[in-house]
């Protein structure tokens, strides 16, 4: 099993090219088999999730070809089979987005009840009430959620809670419905937009991404494109957030400083400097860091899956901090792993009361999941001595190359595999 080994204390200083975002890209890779023509798809961040859901794609007959590591051509004209493999499915929460667009585009859809990190329980009552609301019977047999429909019309839906995957869902199924549809509380993150700028370019008329009204009109068919993926604002918060935990210097380039603005507002807050260019932003840490409260919030507020990244920073800043989850009720996992590191943090229901320590010192953690284990890697980095993090195949669904980069900031962290590859290490640092 592979892990990362890291020995923390050194400051991360440096530039690093963050990749396009990942939460973006599988909407979009499923949004691409809705057309028969070839779509390109540019920046795509070589990740497990993605490669995952390509993997489905493929095995429902579409033509999947990589041209190099960030592009990918789809075609969708060959698929034979409308019902995706549960092997792909409980890998990864976005298989979802499958069902809107083989619903979409054939008007019938099998897809196992997906899996995605277990940040919650995670239902999907708002995708199935868009799905219904456009003409859709579905139904939740055996694990399997079936979708189909005579024809799919447009409608008029208020989502009862602010939910990416649902409206991202509903947007895709409603792309070549008949007339109009209205999405009413829709999510606004950027990959809201990306998605609906993606279907646009491929001749769908969408508008109103990004505000809280969606307006869909139908059209007959969707076409060919070639699209470039917007950044990763959750890697490149990650970076920044690193910059703060190991008080360094980082310039993470290949940003839109606009998405970064919730993360920007707290580094500031807790006493970093961040400077903004037009696509990047350098945080410098000079300074003692110090206490401020988060609650997690739909765009554009605090982003949920910054939440662990963001607690670990105020886990070594003074004072006492509070983190309220408002989004995930299971999202503070990381918390025990934390404790072996030094950290003092305490959990009461959807709340973490944070009491600032001087250091971390190095320990064996065990990363819960995708995001969780990014901030327990950032913990590692700060830390006096060795960290070893466990289960980094979840920390790897969405970072590509994750240890490469931090190498490149001058972070000293390996994978390794092997006791020997462990002592090796080791020996290097010592
Ligand atoms: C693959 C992907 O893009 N994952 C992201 C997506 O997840 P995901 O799309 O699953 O998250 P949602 O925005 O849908 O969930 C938001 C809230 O709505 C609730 N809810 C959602 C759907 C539904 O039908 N019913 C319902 O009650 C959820 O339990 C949660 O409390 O957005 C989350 C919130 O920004 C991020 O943390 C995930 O990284
Ligand atoms: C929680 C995440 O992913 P998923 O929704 O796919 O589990 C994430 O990207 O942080």
């Amino acid at each position: 099993m592979e892990q990362y080994i890291i020995n923390g204390g050194n400051p991360l200083v440096g530039e690093v090219e963050i990749g396009g975002a990942k939460n973006a890209a599988l909407a979009i890779l499923a949004a691409a088999i809705m057309t028969d023509e070839t779509v390109v798809i540019d920046n795509l961040p070589d990740v497990r999730d993605i490669n995952v859901l390509l993997q489905a794609i493929e095995g429902i007959g579409a033509r999947v070809e990589r041209v190099g590591k960030h592009t990918v051509k789809i075609n969708g004209s060959t698929i034979g089979e409308l019902s995706i493999d549960y092997e792909y499915i409980k890998k990864i929460r976005a298989s979802y987005y499958l069902l809107g667009a083989l619903l979409g585009k054939y008007k019938r859809a099998q897809v196992a009840l997906p899996g995605g990190c277990n940040i919650g329980s995670r239902p999907i009552d708002q995708h199935i009430k868009g799905f219904k609301a456009l003409g859709a019977e579905v139904r939740i047999e055996f694990g399997l959620i079936l979708a189909q429909a005579e024809a799919l019309v447009g409608s008029h839906i208020y989502l009862d809670v602010v939910s990416v995957g649902a409206t991202i869902n509903i947007m895709l199924a409603a792309a070549m419905a008949e007339g109009n549809t209205i999405i009413e509380n829709a999510a606004k993150e950027p990959h809201i937009v990306d998605v609906a700028n993606f279907l646009n370019s491929m001749g769908a008329n969408i508008k109103g991404a990004g505000t809280d009204v969606i307006r869909i009109k139908g059209v007959d068919r969707l076409r060919k494109t070639e699209y470039s993926i917007i950044p990763d604002q959750i890697e490149a918060g990650t970076f920044m957030l690193a910059a703060a935990a190991t008080k360094g210097d980082i310039t993470v380039k290949n940003v839109i400083p606009k998405h970064l603005e919730a993360t920007t507002a707290k580094l500031i807050e807790i006493g970093c400097e961040v400077e903004e260019f037009d696509d990047a932003v350098r945080v410098v840490a000079s300074k003692n860091l110090h206490h401020t409260n988060v609650k997690t919030l739909p765009y554009p507020g605090f982003p949920t899956d910054m939440q662990p990244q963001i607690a670990v920073v105020l886990a070594m800043s003074e004072g006492t901090s509070i983190v309220a989850e408002s989004i995930f009720e299971n999202r503070f996992k990381y918390v025990d792993e934390l404790a072996r590191m030094g950290a003092k943090v305490k959990v009461e229901g959807n709340t973490a009361i944070i009491n600032g320590v001087e250091k971390f010192t190095g320990a064996q953690v065990s990363a819960p999941d995708l995001r969780a284990g990014a901030a327990l890697v950032i913990a590692g980095l700060a830390a006096e001595g060795i960290t070893l993090v466990d289960d980094i195949m979840y920390i790897e669904r969405g970072y590509e190359d994750f240890e490469k980069k931090l190498s490149s900031l001058g972070a000293q962290i390996e994978k390794v595999s092997t006791e020997k590859e462990i002592q090796k290490f080791k020996l290097k640092v010592s």
